[in-house]
C-alpha cells in the first residue's frame, strides 16, 4: 500500500500536498458473488477537477458511496482529506450529491436549503449564495415539487456546496440539465478548482469530462482501466479517427493529399474523401486542400465515444457479459434499477 495521507488539516503544508481521496485495493462485493468494485486504487489531487468515468453499471456510485462512508468496503482502504474512510471529521469538510437529498416537496428550494443550512450549523447567507452560485434565483421562491429534474440537480449541488467544503463528491451532476446549465455547472466547477477545492465527480459522458476535468479515471466492471491527466487520455484517443472531407475538384484534393505522408484517403464518394488520420490533423488537411485551390465545403472529423475508448481499453464486452477482470456474477455490469434514479 502506498503512503496514504498522512496528517490532514488546512494548515499543514503536508496536506495541501497529500492526495485529497486515496484508495488501495478498495473492493466492494454483494451477496451472493456481485464485484462491484473491485481492488481499486485512485488518486485524486488537491485543486483539481477529477473525473471517475464509466458507463452505467461501471461501479461509480458503490466508490463514491464507501468514499463518504455509506457502503462499508468488503476489502482495501482508503482515506479522504488523510483520515479513513469514513471518518466523520473529514466528512464535515466534503460536500457530496450521491443520493438525491431528502428535500420537503412543499417547501421552496431556497426555504430547503436554509433548512439544511441551519441543521449543518451554517449562516442563512450561504443558503443566498449557494442558490444563485446554480443559478436558481429566479426559482428560489417556487415550491421543490415543481422543480424540473435539472432544478432539483442544481439545488443538489447547492446543498452540497452549504458547508463551503474542500471536497466535492458529486454522483451524475450534470444529469437533467439542459445544454446551458451544463456549461454554468462546468464554470462553477472550475471557479471551485480555482479556490483550492477539489472536485471528484462522476460521468458516463467523455465530453463533459473533457471538457471540465483536469485528471481522470475510467472505471470498467469495477476495475480502473485508465488513471491520468486529461492529456494523457487525449492521447490515448489521439489514435486514427475518420476524418471526412467534401473538397471540389476532387482529383486535384485527392492527388494533393496522396502527396502529404500519411494524409492518404482510405476512400473516396463522389466529392467526399475519407481519411483514417488523428483527428488534430484536421486542420493541416484543411490548411493543405486550401493552399491547393481546392475548396473545402466540410470537413468532419468522427466523434469518439466512450465506448470506443472502452473498447480501446478493454477489448470488447457486452453490456451483460464482462471482461474476466469484472464483476463475478452473472450479468454483472447491466444496470440495476437503483431507486435513486429509478433505472435508465
Ligand atoms: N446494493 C446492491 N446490491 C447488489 N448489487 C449492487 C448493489 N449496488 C450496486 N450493485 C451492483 O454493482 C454494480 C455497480 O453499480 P453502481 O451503481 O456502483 O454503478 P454506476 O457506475 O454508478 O452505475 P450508474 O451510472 O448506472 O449509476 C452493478 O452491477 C450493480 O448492479
Amino acid at each position: 500500500m502506498s503512503a496514504l495521507g498522512t496528517a490532514p488539516g488546512r494548515t499543514s503544508s503536508a496536506a495541501r500536498t497529500a492526495p485529497v481521496i486515496e484508495t488501495d485495493g478498495l473492493t466492494r462485493s454483494y451477496p451472493p458473488d456481485i464485484r462491484a468494485v473491485s481492488d481499486l486504487r485512485l488518486t485524486v489531487n488537491p485543486g483539481e477537477v477529477y473525473g471517475f468515468l464509466g458507463r452505467n453499471g461501471a461501479g461509480k456510485t458503490t466508490t463514491m458511496r464507501m468514499l463518504v462512508g455509506l457502503v462499508r468496503p468488503s476489502a482495501g482502504t482508503g482515506r479522504v482529506l488523510g483520515r479513513p474512510l469514513g471518518d466523520p471529521r473529514a466528512l464535515a469538510r466534503v460536500g457530496s450529491l450521491i443520493e438525491s437529498p431528502a428535500f420537503e416537496p412543499h417547501l421552496s428550494g431556497l426555504d430547503n436549503l436554509r433548512l439544511l443550512a441551519r441543521y449543518l450549523g451554517v449562516d442563512d447567507a450561504q443558503a443566498h449564495a449557494g442558490i444563485a452560485e446554480v443559478e436558481l434565483t429566479a426559482q428560489a421562491n417556487h415550491p421543490f415539487r415543481t422543480y424540473s429534474l435539472g432544478m432539483k440537480q442544481r439545488l443538489g449541488v447547492a446543498a452540497a456546496l452549504l458547508n463551503d467544503p474542500e471536497l466535492l463528491i458529486l454522483d451524475e451532476p450534470t444529469n437533467g440539465l439542459d445544454p446551458a446549465g451544463m456549461v454554468a455547472m462546468r464554470d462553477l466547477f472550475r471557479a471551485l478548482a480555482a479556490r483550492g477545492r477539489t472536485v471528484f465527480l462522476s460521468s458516463h459522458l467523455l465530453d463533459e469530462v473533457e471538457q471540465v476535468c483536469d485528471r481522470v479515471g475510467i472505471i470498467h466492471a469495477g476495475r480502473l482501466v485508465m488513471e491520468g491527466s486529461l492529456a494523457q487520455l487525449q492521447a490515448k484517443l489521439g489514435g486514427p479517427g475518420l476524418v471526412s472531407v467534401r473538397a471540389q475538384p476532387v482529383e486535384t484534393a485527392l492527388a494533393r493529399l496522396r502527396s502529404v505522408p500519411g494524409l492518404s484517403p482510405i476512400r473516396t464518394n463522389g466529392d467526399l474523401l475519407e481519411l483514417e488520420i488523428p483527428g488534430d490533423r484536421a486542420a493541416e488537411i484543411n490548411e493543405t486542400l486550401v493552399l491547393a485551390g481546392v475548396r473545402v465545403s466540410e470537413l468532419t472529423v468522427a466523434h469518439r465515444s466512450l465506448e470506443d475508448v472502452f473498447l480501446g481499453l478493454t477489448g470488447p464486452t457486452t453490456s451483460a457479459g464482462s471482461p474476466p477482470a469484472g464483476p463475478t456474477a452473472p450479468g454483472a455490469g447491466a444496470r440495476r434499477v437503483d431507486p435513486k434514479d429509478g433505472g435508465e
